[in-house]
């Protein structure tokens, strides 16, 4: 399947119901279940990340496929592996790819048996999971956060609890930022010392919980709102003073003349100024998500940049910094990688793009078609292709984007 996408409007103006965060979910989830009379979750994200979860937590299978979703290959590797039982894990061909030997090497340290079923230090994996015991691992925090979120929220409940020495440069600290403000929610008292995380053995304490809109699904609001010539959306639900780590990015529009306010019901968000910088310098150590959003703005907006700190978006659900690469020369804007974890643009277009309307591919990666979308306000004309991959986070987005006069035109052959 294909979408055409385009609008006419120079102008947006909506309330939009934004998804749950996904990150939030599946945390409150696997806390749930290591709780004894959990509660029950309110606003609890819709996305295919979150229902792939739920559905492996609540079933009384042993072996899970949890497709595309990170989270929940890395929150239930850690979970089944203090479940006594054997368990078997399994994802999408992309996730066979997604490295996983760092969490096993620390769970099976801490007593659990782990066999991978194909390709060493990836899953699929098979977890004989057993009583742990805790001690003080180090780990290196220089490739995917969640390894450390995923031990984090079993670290309570395991003897002794858990101390972590992060090693190298950690990447998306921010996310165990989350992870450990989630448990602390539900009861749980840390030390957090420079590179070292303590956690004692204690009890989860159950409660009401009512989870926060999602930031980064947000970050595609805010650019539209930065590519419109005016305009308010309101973003229900939204809170500035917000868990995640992406709300950092109410700040970063600033200079694309996009104010946030906070009201009641959500975030205001408002473009008065058609202003945006002479170029772009930003890391996204702690926001890796947020590059698609920033990348596709700057060629819309014909803003040069230079981003850092994107080591990380090679092991996600495809290459990013390929497909970015790769999608963005469609539309004449070559960007180079000066070095690994560096994206940069001169702000030049090759004349050769213009006039053509191009299929966008998105490689099973929700965020490239979520950050290509907006483009249209900018009269860029595309097509996007496989566009139900948006589920992965975002399921309404579509439906949301039709809201603000968007035309998306469906040619499924
Ligand atoms: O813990 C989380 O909820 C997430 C952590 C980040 O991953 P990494 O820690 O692998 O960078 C982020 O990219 C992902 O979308 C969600
Ligand atoms: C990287 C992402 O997710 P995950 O790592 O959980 O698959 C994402 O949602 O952008």
């Amino acid at each position: 399947m294909k979408y055409i996408v385009s609008t006419q409007n120079k102008t947006v103006n909506g309330n939009i119901d934004l998804p749950a965060s996904k990150s939030i979910s599946n945390r409150v989830l696997i806390i749930n279940a290591l709780c004894y009379n959990p509660y029950p979750v309110h606003n609890l994200s819709d996305s295919d990340d979150t229902c792939v979860l739920k559905k492996a937590l609540f079933s009384n299978q042993n072996k899970f496929d949890i497709g595309h979703a990170g989270t929940a290959m890395r929150f239930l590797t850690a979970f089944l592996s203090k479940i006594v039982g054997e368990w078997e894990v399994t994802g999408s061909q992309r996730m066979k790819q997604r490295p996983i030997g760092i969490l096993a090497n620390a769970l099976t340290q801490l007593g659990a048996k782990i066999e991978y079923l194909e390709k060493e230090g990836f899953p699929p994996i098979k977890i004989y999971g057993s009583h742990l015991k805790g001690k003080t691992l180090e780990l290196d925090g220089s490739i995917s956060s969640q390894y450390i979120s995923a031990l984090l929220m079993i670290a309570p409940t395991i003897e002794n609890g858990l101390t972590l020495k992060l090693k190298g440069e950690v990447t998306s600290q921010s996310y165990i930022d989350l992870t450990l403000k989630l448990m602390a929610r539900f009861g749980i008292q840390y030390n957090w010392n420079k590179n070292i995380i303590h956690v004692p053995e204690q009890n989860y304490l159950p409660g009401e919980f009512t989870v926060e809109a999602d930031w980064s699904g947000a970050s595609y609001w805010y650019q539209i709102a930065a590519l419109a010539e005016k305009g308010e959306v309101l973003l229900k639900n939204l809170q500035l003073d917000s868990l995640q780590g992406d709300v950092t990015i109410a700040g970063w529009f600033e200079q694309f003349g996009v104010k946030s306010e906070q009201k009641k019901d959500g975030v205001l968000l408002i473009k008065t100024e058609n202003i945006k910088p002479e170029k772009l310098t930003l890391d996204f150590l702690e926001n890796p998500d947020m590059a698609q959003t920033f990348a596709c703005l700057c060629v819309a907006q014909k803003v040069p940049f230079h981003f850092s700190g994107l080591k990380t978006l090679k092991i996600k659900e495809t290459d990013r910094i390929f497909a970015l690469q790769n999608e963005l020369a469609k539309f004449g804007a070559a960007l180079t990688e000066p070095s690994d974890g560096e994206l940069a643009w001169d702000g030049n277009f090759d004349s050769a793009a213009e006039g053509k309307i191009p299929l966008i591919k998105t490689y099973h990666d929700h965020r490239m078609a979520l950050a290509f979308a907006p483009l249209a306000l900018a009269g860029f004309k595309m097509e996007i292709d496989d566009p139900m991959v948006v589920t992965k986070s975002y399921p309404s987005f579509w439906e949301d984007l039709k809201k603000i006069d968007f035309q998306i035109e469906n040619m499924t052959s």
